[in-house]
C-alpha cells in the first residue's frame, strides 16, 4: 500500500445527491471504480490517525450487559442475567441499556473523526437519503471501511445481537447469518422523519448514540401493533436500544429540536432471506443461540 491513497481518495467528488437518490447508475459505478482505492484510504486513515483514535471495544458498552453476555458466551445456561436485561416496552419491541452513556463521548468522537477524513462515504438511501449517516458493513457500497471500525461492527453483530436476537425471536435462527449495518442522523431541517415501513430485515437493532447531554424533542418512534391497532411511540434514551422483528411497522416523527444520532443494525438470511410470516415461536436450545455461524457472508444488499 502507497501512502498517498487518503490523498487520491480525498480529491474524489462525491456523485450527487439526486443522482444518489435516483439510483443512478453511474453511482453504482462510481463505487465500483473507487473500492480498492477507498478502502485502501481507510486503511492509510486509520494509520495515520492512530495516536488520535480510541480502541473501539466492548467497554464502550453498558457494563451490566457487557457481564451478563460474557458469562452467557462462558455458560448459556446462564444467559436468563442476558434476558433480565431486556424489557418488552410494545409488543415484540424490546429495550435495553447497550452504550455506556459515559464512554458514548469517546464514540462519537471517533465517528466525528470518520467526517473529518473526508473520504467518499456512502449515505444510506434507503428509505430517505441520511446526509449525516454511513453505511457500515462490508457489503455495502462505499461503507465504512477503517479495520478497527469493522472489528467493533462485527463484535456489536457477532457477540452481542445476534443470541439476544434469538432468544427474543427463536424463529430467526437459520435466517441471521448475514449481517447489514447503517448509521443515520436526524436534525430538524434537514433529515427528520422517516414514514411508517418495515425492513428488510428479519431483526433490526437500533441503538442510540446521543450523548446524555444531546437533548433532541420529537423523534420518537412508533411502532404499530397491527393486532390491537395501537401505536406505542418510544423514545430514545441515550446509549440505549430498541430490538424488534424486521415486519413490525415502525416510523420515525420530526424531530422539532436538537440531533438524535442512531447505529441501525440488521440480520438475515443468505441472499436476503426472512423468516415466512408463519414460522414456528418455539424456543432453541441456549446453547445454539450462543453460537456464530460459519457460512461465508454473501453480497446481498437490500439498499
Ligand atoms: O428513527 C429511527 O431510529 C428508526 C430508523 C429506521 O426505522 C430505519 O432506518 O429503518
Ligand atoms: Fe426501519
Amino acid at each position: 500500500m502507497s501512502f498517498n491513497q487518503l490523498q487520491q481518495a480525498r480529491a474524489i467528488a462525491l456523485p450527487s445527491r439526486e443522482a444518489m437518490l435516483r439510483r443512478d447508475p453511474s453511482v453504482h459505478q462510481f463505487w465500483h471504480t473507487h473500492k480498492a482505492l477507498f478502502s485502501d484510504a481507510w486503511n492509510e486513515w486509520q494509520q495515520t490517525e492512530q495516536d488520535n483514535l480510541l480502541t473501539l471495544d466492548s467497554s464502550l458498552l453498558d457494563k451490566r450487559l457487557r457481564d451478563a453476555v460474557t458469562q452467557a458466551w462462558q455458560d448459556p445456561s446462564k444467559d436468563v442475567a442476558v434476558k433480565e436485561l431486556l424489557q418488552e416496552v410494545a409488543p415484540g419491541v424490546f429495550e435495553l441499556q447497550f452504550f455506556d452513556p459515559e464512554r458514548l463521548a469517546d464514540l462519537r468522537e471517533y465517528l466525528e473523526r470518520v467526517w473529518d477524513a473526508q473520504i467518499p462515504l456512502r449515505p444510506p438511501y434507503g428509505i430517505v437519503l441520511n446526509r449525516r449517516g454511513a453505511m457500515l458493513d462490508s457489503r455495502s457500497e462505499g461503507y465504512l471501511a477503517a479495520p478497527n471500525f469493522q472489528a467493533f461492527y462485527r463484535e456489536m453483530l457477532n457477540t452481542y445481537m445476534r443470541p439476544i436476537a434469538r432468544m427474543l425471536f427463536p424463529e430467526i435462527m437459520g435466517y441471521d447469518t448475514q449481517t447489514f449495518g447503517f448509521s443515520i442522523h436526524y436534525q430538524p431541517n434537514t433529515d427528520s422523519s422517516i414514514r411508517p415501513h418495515t425492513d428488510a430485515s428479519a431483526v433490526t437493532l437500533n441503538i442510540n448514540l446521543n450523548l446524555p447531554d444531546e437533548a433532541f424533542t420529537g423523534s420518537a418512534v412508533d411502532f404499530f401493533d397491527l393486532a390491537s391497532g395501537q401505536k406505542h411511540s418510544l423514545t430514545f434514551k441515550p446509549g440505549t436500544a430498541m430490538i424488534h422483528r424486521g415486519n413490525v411497522v415502525h416510523a420515525a416523527q420530526p424531530i422539532t429540536s436538537g440531533e438524535r444520532t442512531n447505529f441501525v443494525l440488521w440480520l438475515y438470511g443468505d441472499r436476503g432471506q426472512i423468516p415466512p410470516q408463519d414460522a414456528k415461536r418455539t424456543d432453541i436450545d441456549a446453547s445454539e443461540r450462543w453460537t456464530t455461524p460459519t457460512a461465508a457472508l454473501d453480497s446481498f444488499a437490500p439498499f
